[in-house]
């Protein structure tokens, strides 16, 4: 390559996109020394032209029109930062067949269809980075595939969602409700456009599922991740959390165990001693260990314009240092491992439940016999009186104990006459019960 500026097509001029071209305009010089090649934006594509917009582009050529970016063959690269499913597949798709590269933030995307994306890639010959698409500004994919590459990791666990970060942090701290604490969240701009995707954890699913993939090289799909979200926690649960040492947040976790993969998004409680406890608000970590490094974490900025678009442009720059050594359509390695997922049997973790119980003799030695019986032993016990003293209400927090023990626990729980209420469960990570 002998250029001196390599031309990107922009498809996306939002938070994301904006941000992208800021760092190309305030930066140039930078991006000139490290690659001894200049960046510039010659197209973006929106949907309308004519709206005013908050940055100003230059000479830049805005269209609405993707074959002005997807047919010029004086673009080199395609950056999607416009979001969706099927239209961005299809302009990255026709990208790649036209032998550009291509970066994208776009977590949905990679999420459904990222193996075969990148596996046109590969047959033509270009690079396809999606950086941005997990911790927004934090560089855990590079982390994991050329910083961590050598090790075998063997746990993922991440707050990988600002929203319900931000949302579990007010309702914590300040006794917010859930229904402020989300508005606030989207008056800050964290949340999507519709937030369900943030606050029943699909978004959090979404981006474990890249994660799994990069970390263990398995075929994990987005069907493979459990999902639970945020939206039915009650406030009496973070209080008793708090009691007890915990901190809620919502948690993706993945694990490997003799090629078995779990991965799932959950409401999760961790002791105050875990280093993810104290990741608050908007902010993003993940959490990393492997056989030979330990304990890693990565923390920062989840999402926002100049963050992701930081991510981004490492993006951008990875291709072009490719392109400036030839070496494009070679990073990307296929997944080494069928996803096969391990069994209720072969999880294992903690729990917290809280249950009501009759206020009578010998109710509370009725299911400390059945956990007896089942093999399960109480780490923590709350009890506080209610009605009058006519229940109680008791939270219990379990040593480690298989999923399946614990689902078999709490199905003859609801079955036992003194016990009233099953009101809710969550899992327990932290305590050093690894
Ligand atoms: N915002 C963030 O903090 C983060 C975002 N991401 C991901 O980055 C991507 C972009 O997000 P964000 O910048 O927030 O999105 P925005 O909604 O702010 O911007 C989207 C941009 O794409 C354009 N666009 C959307 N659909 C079309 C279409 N069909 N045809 C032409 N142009 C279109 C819009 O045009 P117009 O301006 O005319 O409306 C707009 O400029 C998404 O995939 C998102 O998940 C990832 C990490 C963090
Ligand atoms: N809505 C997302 C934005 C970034 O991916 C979040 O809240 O984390
Ligand atoms: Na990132």
């Amino acid at each position: 390559m002998n250029k001196d500026y390599v031309s990107i097509g922009l498809l996306g001029l939002g938070t994301v996109g904006s941000g992208v071209v800021q760092i190309i305009q305030n930066h140039q010089d930078e991006l000139q020394y490290r690659l001894g090649t200049g960046v510039k934006v010659k197209s973006i594509l929106v949907r309308n032209t004519d709206k005013e917009r908050d940055i100003e582009v230059g000479q830049t050529f805005l269209t609405s029109n993707p074959d002005d970016i997807l047919q010029d063959p004086e673009i080199d690269l395609v950056v999607e930062v416009m979001g969706g499913i099927e239209e961005a597949k299809d302009h990255i798709t026709k990208a790649i067949q036209a032998k550009k590269h291509v970066v994208t933030a776009n977590k949905d995307l990679i999420a459904l269809h990222g193996p075969e994306l990148q596996k046109a890639a590969v047959e033509n010959g270009v690079d396809l980075f999606y950086e941005a698409s997990v911790g927004g500004g934090i560089p855990i994919l590079r982390g994991l595939t050329e910083g961590l590459v050598s090790d075998k990791l063997k746990k993922v666990m991440g707050i990988v969602n600002g929203t319900t970060n931000y949302i579990l942090t007010k309702m914590e701290e300040d006794g917010l409700s859930y229904e402020t604490a989300l508005n606030q969240a989207q008056e800050l701009g964290f949340a999507e456009a519709d937030p369900t995707a943030d606050v029943e954890g699909l978004d959090a699913a979404r981006k474990m599922a890249i994660l799994s993939r990069l970390a263990f090289s398995t075929s994990v799909s987005l069907d493979d991740v459990e999902v639970e979200g945020i939206s039915k926690i009650d406030l009496e649960d973070l209080h008793y959390g708090k009691k007890l040492g915990y901190s809620m947040k919502l948690i993706g976790f993945a694990q490997v165990d003799d090629q078995k993969v779990e991965v799932n998004v959950q409401p999760t409680f961790l002791s105050k001693s875990h280093p993810l406890s104290s990741v608050k608000n908007e902010y993003n970590a993940i959490y990393v260990q492997g056989e030979a490094v330990g304990e890693t974490m990565f923390y920062g900025p989840g999402a926002g314009s100049l963050p992701t678009a930081t991510a981004v442009m490492a993006d951008v720059m990875a291709v072009i240092k490719n392109m400036l050594l030839g070496v494009t359509g070679k990073s990307a390695i296929a997944p080494r491992y069928e996803s096969v997922l391990k069994s209720p049997k072969e999880r294992f973790g903690q729990f917290y439940f809280r249950l009501h119980l009759a206020d009578e003799v010998g109710a509370f030695s009725q299911i400390t016999t059945l956990f007896n019986e089942l093999g399960i032993s109480f780490e923590k016990i709350l009890q506080t009186p209610l009605n009058k003293g006519e229940l109680a209400e008791i939270i219990i927090v379990t040593h480690r104990v298989s999923l399946d023990n614990f689902q078999e626990a709490l199905m003859k729980l609801r079955d036992m006459e003194v016990v009233k209420d099953v009101i809710s469960y969550y899992r327990v990570e932290g305590n050093g019960e690894a």
